[in-house]
C-alpha cells in the first residue's frame, strides 16, 4: 500500500489560472493539454467559472525519467508544467534502470525499456507509464495494475508511419533494390531483370487488420494490389480488400505476406517452418510487427531454399538498448546467417521512426500523463479503468479531489463514504476493470490540515491499492 503525495511539505497552495478559450481536453496527437472546461460531460451550456489547476504536491517535486530519446514536444509539455524531467536518448541496463526508477513518480519509454514485475517493485513512487510508442507489450501490464500504476500509450499517432514503410518494402523487394543497391555501393553493374516484378495485381496478405493493417489495406489497392487479411476477429474491409478465415488460406494465397499483429503468446513464432512453407513458392514476408512473431531461424531456412524469394525484418526478438553494433554482438546467434542472405531488408525497428509520429506521439503521451498527474482522469489508460470527473473551478476554493485505487471488492465505497461523510461530496465517479477499481470524489469544505487525516483513514482500508488527493 502506498500513497502517492507529500501533504506535509507545507507548500502553498497555489493556483494557476487558464484561459477558457483555449482549453481543449482533446486526445487528438497534435492538441497541447489544458484542463477541462468546468462544464465539461455535464451537459450543460459552458459556465464562465475558471478550471482551478489542481496538483499533487509542489509540482516541483514531480520527478520524471524519460528513456530512448523521447521526442522534444513531450519533454517540452513536461517541463513546461514544473516537473522536474531527466531525458536520457537510450533505455537502461535493467540494474541502472532500477536505482533510477526507486525516485521518480513517471517514467517515459519506448519499445526497449522493459518494465517487468522485477524492475516494477522497485519503483515506489511511481504513479504512471507512458508509453511513447503504440506497442505496450514491454511493460508488465497486470502487475502495474496491481500496485495501481497507469500505463498510457499512444495507440495510432505512428500507424501510417509503419504503412508507408511496408509500401516501400514490398517494392524494394519485387525489384530486389537492396541488393542492386548494395552492388552498386560496391563498384558492380548488375542489370538484371530475372525474378523483378511489377506489384500491380499481385495479391498482399495482412495478417492483422487493425490500426496499420487496414492503412496499408488502403495505400497497397491504390497501387493495384489485390489485398486479403486475416485477424482473429471479423472486421469490416476496406475497398475491394476480403478477409480470409485462416491464417494457412492467407499464406497460401498471398505474394507478399506482412505482419501486424500484437506480441501475445498467441503470436509467438505464428510464421515458422509449418507457415512458411505453406507461402507459395517465391512469395515475400514482411515482419514491422514484434520480432517474438517470426521464427528466424526457420526464415533461414526458407529463404535458402528459395521458397521465400525476400523479406524485410523492422523487428527483432532481441534489441539493443541503443545505437550502435548489433549483429556482432550477442544478442542474436544467428545474425551472421541473416546478414549473409540475398534480398533481405533489415532495418532496426524504424517503422514508426518519423518527424511527423515521434513528435505526434510525444505531445499525446506527454498530455496523458499531465492530465493524470494533475487531475486524476484515467481516459486511455491500457491497464486502468477510464474514469474522467469535470474540473473544480475557481469558484470552489475549499475543494480537493480525491483519487482511491482500490482492490475491487464488495463494500469498499461504505467504507470510503464514512471517510469523507463530514465533508460534502459534490461528485464522485468509479468503476472497475477486473480486480481493480478507480474512484474520483471531489470533496468541499476541506481544510488543507483535514487532507492528512483523510489520506491517512483511506491508506488504512484493507482494500488501499494507492491514495492521491489533489488540490
Ligand atoms: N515497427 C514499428 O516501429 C512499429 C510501429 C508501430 C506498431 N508496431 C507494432 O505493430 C503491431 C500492430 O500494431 P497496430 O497498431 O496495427 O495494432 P492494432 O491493435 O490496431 O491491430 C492488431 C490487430 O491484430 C489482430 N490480432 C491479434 N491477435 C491476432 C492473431 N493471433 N491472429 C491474427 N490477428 C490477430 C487484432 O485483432 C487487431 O485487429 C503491434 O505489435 C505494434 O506494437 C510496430
Ligand atoms: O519507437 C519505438 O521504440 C517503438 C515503435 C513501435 O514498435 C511501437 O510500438 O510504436
Amino acid at each position: 500500500m502506498s500513497s502517492a503525495r507529500d501533504i506535509n511539505a507545507g507548500v502553498p497552495i497555489a493556483h494557476r489560472r487558464v484561459s477558457i478559450s483555449t482549453q481543449n481536453l482533446s486526445t487528438s496527437p497534435t492538441a497541447t493539454f489544458q484542463s477541462p472546461p468546468a462544464s465539461f460531460g455535464t451537459g450543460l451550456q459552458p459556465r464562465r467559472s475558471v478550471p482551478k489547476v489542481l496538483k499533487p504536491f509542489n509540482t516541483q517535486d514531480i520527478k520524471i525519467l524519460l528513456l530512448e530519446n523521447v521526442n522534444q514536444t513531450g519533454r517540452d509539455i513536461l517541463t513546461g508544467q514544473g516537473y522536474q524531467v531527466e531525458a536520457l536518448k537510450t533505455s537502461l541496463p535493467e540494474d541502472q534502470l532500477i536505482e533510477k526508477i526507486r525516485d521518480v513518480h513517471v517514467i517515459g519509454i519506448r519499445s526497449k525499456t522493459k518494465l517487468s514485475e522485477r524492475v516494477l517493485s522497485e519503483a515506489k513512487n511511481l504513479i504512471v507509464i507512458g508509453c511513447f510508442c503504440i506497442g505496450t507489450n514491454q511493460v508488465d501490464l497486470n502487475y502495474a495494475a496491481r500496485r495501481g500504476i497507469a500505463v498510457f500509450n499512444s495507440p495510432f499517432a505512428n500507424s501510417r508511419s509503419v504503412a508507408e514503410l511496408v509500401i516501400a518494402e514490398i517494392i524494394t523487394l519485387a525489384r530486389q533494390l537492396g541488393d542492386r543497391s548494395l552492388e552498386m555501393h560496391r563498384g558492380t553493374w548488375n542489370k538484371v531483370s530475372a525474378k523483378c516484378w511489377e506489384v500491380r495485381g499481385k495479391t498482399l496478405g495482412i495478417v492483422g487488420y487493425g490500426h496499420i493493417g487496414s492503412q496499408l489495406s488502403v495505400l497497397a489497392e491504390a497501387l493495384g494490389m489485390n489485398v486479403i487479411y486475416y485477424d482473429v476477429v471479423t472486421l469490416m474491409a476496406l475497398g475491394t480488400a476480403r478477409q480470409v478465415p485462416t491464417l494457412d488460406n492467407l499464406l497460401e494465397e498471398a505474394d507478399f505476406v506482412t505482419l501486424h499483429v500484437p506480441d501475445l503468446p498467441e503470436t509467438r513464432n505464428m510464421i515458422s517452418t509449418a507457415q512458411l512453407n505453406r507461402m507459395k513458392e517465391g512469395s515475400y514476408l514482411i515482419n514491422a510487427s514484434r520480432g517474438t512473431v517470426v521464427d528466424i531461424p526457420a526464415l533461414i531456412v526458407a529463404m535458402r531454399s528459395g521458397n521465400i524469394a525476400g523479406a524485410a525484418l523492422d523487428v527483432y526478438p532481441n534489441e539493443p538498448a541503443g545505437n550502435g553494433d548489433y549483429f556482432t554482438n550477442n544478442l542474436n546467434q544467428w545474425g551472421e546467417d541473416l546478414r549473409s542472405l540475398s534480398n533481405l531488408i533489415l532495418t532496426p525497428h524504424i517503422g514508426g521512426s518519423t518527424e511527423e509520429a515521434q513528435s505526434a506521439i510525444g505531445v499525446e503521451v506527454a498530455d496523458a500523463l499531465v492530465r493524470y498527474i494533475n487531475l486524476g482522469i484515467t481516459l486511455g489508460s491500457v491497464n486502468l479503468p477510464e474514469v474522467q470527473l469535470r474540473s473544480l473551478t475557481m469558484d470552489e476554493p475549499d475543494h480537493a479531489r480525491i483519487i482511491y485505487i482500490h482492490r475491487n471488492v464488495p463494500g469498499v465505497l461504505r467504507k470510503v463514504n464514512e471517510i469523507l461523510g463530514d465533508h460534502n461530496v459534490d461528485k464522485q465517479l468509479s468503476d472497475s476493470r477486473g480486480d481493480l477499481a478507480y474512484l474520483m470524489a471531489d470533496i468541499s469544505n476541506v481544510r488543507y490540515e483535514q487532507i492528512k487525516d483523510i489520506a491517512d483513514s483511506l491508506d488504512g482500508l484493507s482494500s488501499c491499492i494507492m491514495t492521491r488527493v489533489l488540490y
